[in-house]
């Protein structure tokens, strides 16, 4: 199913906050057809990728293309170029309706645009049998066609997530960023959440997921980055992945050579060394006497 054509290339991304670098140089490739998997422990800067690849922050360094066009950091123009994304977090207009929801969603394709669509202006009238029809053609895709005039909020857990999904797939994007998917489901809501990937991947849609579940993310991705303290320290298939020492010992915190973050942790305990040598060989001009003087 995978294809040579390369539909994100994001080329030397680096995201410092202050004196942290949360990514590192990372290069990463999706290619059409492809269902790519970003994972690293806790606070590994997987989220702060994502949010340079959609435009929420301006990169320190590096650029990101979709299908060779350099994107603007601004997330309704990556939007609008073909990128889609969900988030950690479930943000659903809960009190908008399934279907309203997909149809907030679908914004960057109508002329009308967003406040059309939420104050129902005249314009919007005139789009909206056709977006009606696209938006409940999602609906069915994703199963909740029978529940499209239920309130957001109304929904179990596990259809939320989906009706994100769904959302997002309203934009009509040819690249959909998944942020832990299946965060807080049970096994028959991952599992279903696993064949609803393959099915959107099989529509023609290029997916990068962020994902905890190793078992989701090694059964689903053709190719996987992991992500350890800002750096990609590994990038390969499952298989590959899997196999690697590195990646577990990431994962467990156990040292070992080359690890990203290890050049930074000898000039520090370097830099201490030299200190400690010092103070030995030089007492400090500030040591008081024992009288306080
Ligand atoms: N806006 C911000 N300002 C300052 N530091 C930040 C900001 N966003 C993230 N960080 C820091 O950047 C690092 C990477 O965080 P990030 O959330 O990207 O990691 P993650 O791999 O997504 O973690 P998790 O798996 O826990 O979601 C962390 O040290 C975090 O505290």
């Amino acid at each position: 199913m995978t294809t040579n054509t390369t539909v994100l290339e994001a080329s030397d991304v680096t995201m410092r906050f202050g004196g942290l670098t949360a990514v590192r140089s990372v290069d990463l490739t999706v290619n059409s057809g492809e269902i790519v998997g970003l994972i690293g422990p806790n606070g590994a800067g997987k989220t702060t990728f994502f949010n340079c690849l959609t435009g929420l922050y301006v990169p320190t360094e590096g650029k990101v293309s979709y299908k060779g066009t350099v994107l603007p950091p601004k997330p309704h123009l990556v939007t609008s170029a073909g990128i889609a994304r969900t988030f950690q977090n479930i943000r659903l207009f809960a009190n908008m309706t399934v279907l309203e929801n997909v149809l907030v969603g679908r914004h960057t394709r109508t002329k009308e645009g967003l406040w059309s669509a939420l104050l129902r202006g005249p314009g919007f009238k005139k789009a909206e049998a056709t977006s009606n029809e696209k938006a409940m053609e999602l609906l069915e895709f994703i199963g909740l066609a029978h529940k499209a005039d239920h309130l957001a909020r109304n929904l179990p857990y596990g259809e939320q997530r989906k009706l994100e999904i769904a959302r997002a797939l309203a934009s009509e994007p040819g690249l959909l960023l998944l942020d832990e998917p299946t965060a807080g489901m049970n096994p028959q809501e991952t599992r279903a959440t696993e064949e609803l990937v393959f099915a959107i991947r099989d529509k023609g849609i290029a997916i990068l997921v962020i994902e905890h579940d190793m078992r989701f993310i090694f059964n689903l991705c053709d190719r996987v980055a992991v992500l350890v303290q800002g750096e990609k320290l590994v990038e390969g298939t499952s298989e590959v992945v899997q196999a690697d020492e590195r990646v577990v010992a990431a994962y467990l915190g156990t040292p070992f050579e080359g690890a990203p973050g290890d050049e930074e942790v000898a000039e520090v305990e370097a830099a201490e060394a030299a200190s400690a040598t010092t103070s030995k060989e030089a007492p400090s001009t500030n040591t008081r006497t024992e009288d306080g003087q």
